[in-house]
């Protein structure tokens, strides 16, 4: 199969890599230091050790960055954490400076996305399977792979260093393997592996998905939603090589609280870099890297992380045509509170107030969090199951965001994890959520008043399915919704229109539009 030369840095995406993986990437780490060993201050070295009693005393020759990045590997692996959550604290605990926290943040982020190519490399190269290799081995293999094969270290340099850390992390004869595999792994490069694996599976199915590092069924289910969308099959490998790339880091500037101009002036101050806006929302801005949790903006909730994508969605429900009255919103699932705060943000300039509902305690918190720069009496926080609004509130609402639970295939590039947990049995049970959850929604909703079904996943059992479904199941009820032209509300919006903006339901592609695979549906409730 074709199409593999380059590939190397993932074609994928418009712009470049963000943040701390750009700086760690961007760089030959290791080159022009033979055992690949990075010096560290005393006070880095002491707390690095000093953290957690029982961590191994770290040797001098062991990397202060690898191993923070195999500590959160074996943690993502063993306690099923999420590497956005365990990695932040360990950077700070670690005391890496930007360079050694970049090249730890790039390291982990990419072994964890390319698991699935790395594991089938490595199994060419032991012989025996990779689940009798003890846990903490194959994390170092992994790193390793990564190494060689997805960054920009010196060979010499990544077997060395790699080597060292198995010895500090597993022992001696741990060690030894790590070395042999590793250098058996460097005599190729990454596309003359890449063919190879090719050569060696059984169908183009299953060449993707070892190659471009997704499981099988993900796979499929993303061929199945570029084909319900009328895009060419042709575009899969490039939406595959997408889900492999660093997201960049965008803010959304709350409208009436911030403006993106004001917004891209801050953050160039504070990272000494260029941000400029977006293009596929009015609000938001790009940042050039950094930690954006240092912006006063986003520290006062003027501003909020969020996926140029996921606002565009949001602003589809906010700025598409109602007749009538326009006054009260819903946002059924509001959990974190990033739409939540640009819909409340939106309500506030046009008079209209918004109830963000959440089901879960602490994800209502963080809502409350999200919208506390929104003008006073706007927002209402409440921590409620969505499923119990058609009854409780019927007909009360003009707008209704739905942003479902799903199984956030679309946002696989920020969760580098979720494709190695996620089962297929996953997407049919959230898919009986979803529709009662639209039900709900399309029943406290007001005849004539809009709802926006949204989820950050293309696979159609989450998507045109649900909506479908329910708009048969109102029918046979005597109730009514039409589905509007999101694509429309979307060109008429987004600074420049998303790539499948034709269609009424809009998709939102990260090889295309570059941002994560939001889906939208926009209905109007008719009887
Ligand atoms: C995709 S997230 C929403 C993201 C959010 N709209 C944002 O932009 O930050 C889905 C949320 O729905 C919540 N949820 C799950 N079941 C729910 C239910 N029955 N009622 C209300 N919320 C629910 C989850 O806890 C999660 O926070």
């Amino acid at each position: 199969m074709a199409g593999y030369a380059g590939s190397r840095s993932g074609q994928a995406g418009r712009r470049s890599q963000a943040g701390a993986q750009r700086r760690g990437q961007g760089r030959e780490r290791g080159k022009g230091n033979d055992s690949g060993r990075h010096n560290r201050t005393r006070g880095q070295r002491g707390q690095a050790d000093a953290e957690g009693s029982n961590r191994r005393r770290r040797p001098s020759t062991v990397d202060a960055a690898r191993l923070v990045s195999l500590e959160a590997l074996t943690k993502v692996r063993q306690d099923g954490g999420f590497a956005n959550l365990v990695l932040p604290p360990m950077l700070d605990a670690a005391r890496l400076d930007r360079r050694d926290a970049g090249f730890a943040t790039a390291l982990t982020y990419g072994t964890l996305r390319l698991q699935g190519r790395y594991d089938a490399i490595i199994a060419q190269c032991v012989d025996r399977r990779l689940d009798q290799l003890d846990g903490v081995v194959l994390d170092v293999l992994r790193l390793g792979t990564h190494q060689l094969l997805g960054m920009r270290v010196a060979t010499h340099a990544a077997v060395s260093a790699t080597v060292d850390l198995a010895s500090h992390a597993a022992g001696r004869g741990a060690a030894g393997l790590v070395n042999a595999v590793l250098r058996r792994i460097s005599q190729k490069d990454l596309e003359q592996w890449l063919a190879e694996l090719t050569e060696q599976a059984a169908d183009e199915l299953n060449a993707l998905s070892a190659t471009h590092s997704h499981p099988v069924w993900v796979v499929k289910a993303l061929r199945q939603a570029l084909a319900s969308n009328d895009r060419p099959q042709e575009e899969l490998e490039a939406l595959l090589e997408a889900d492999n790339a660093d997201p960049e880091v965008v803010l959304c500037a709350r409208p009436g609280l911030i403006s993106p101009e004001h917004l891209v002036k801050e953050a160039e101050e504070a990272t000494r870099g260029h941000a400029h806006v977006g293009d596929r929302s009015p609000y938001a801005v790009v940042l050039p890297g950094g930690d954006p949790g240092r912006l006063p903006a986003v520290r006062s909730s003027a501003a909020g992380v969020e996926d140029e994508g996921s606002q565009l969605v949001a602003l589809v429900l906010s700025e598409a045509a109602v007749e009538g009255r326009d006054e009260r919103w819903l946002d059924l699932c509001a959990g974190p509170g990033g739409k939540a705060a640009l819909l409340g943000a939106r309500a506030a300039q046009r008079g209209a107030r918004l109830v963000a509902n959440e089901v879960t305690a602490h994800r209502a918190e963080l809502v409350r969090a999200s919208v506390r720069a929104v003008p006073e009496g706007v927002v209402e926080v409440r921590c409620d199951d969505g499923r119990l609004y058609g009854q409780a509130e019927p007909g009360r609402y003009d707008r209704v965001l739905v942003d479902a639970p799903c199984s956030g295939l679309g946002s696989l590039r920020r969760r580098p994890e979720a494709r190695w947990r996620r089962q297929p049995t996953d997407v049919a049970e959230l898919a009986e959520l979803q529709r009662e959850l639209l039900v709900s929604a399309l029943a406290a909703v007001r005849v004539g008043g809009l709802v926006a079904y949204v989820t950050c996943s293309p696979h159609v059992l989450e998507t045109e399915l649900v909506v479908r479904d329910v708009i048969r199941r109102l029918e046979r009820e005597g109730r009514g919704a039409e589905v509007l032209h999101a694509g429309d509300v979307a060109t008429r919006v987004a600074p420049v229109p998303p790539a499948g903006a034709d269609r009424p339901m809009l998709q939102l592609w990260p090889h295309l539009d570059g941002t994560d695979a939001m889906f939208c549906a926009l209905l109007r409730r008719t009887a």
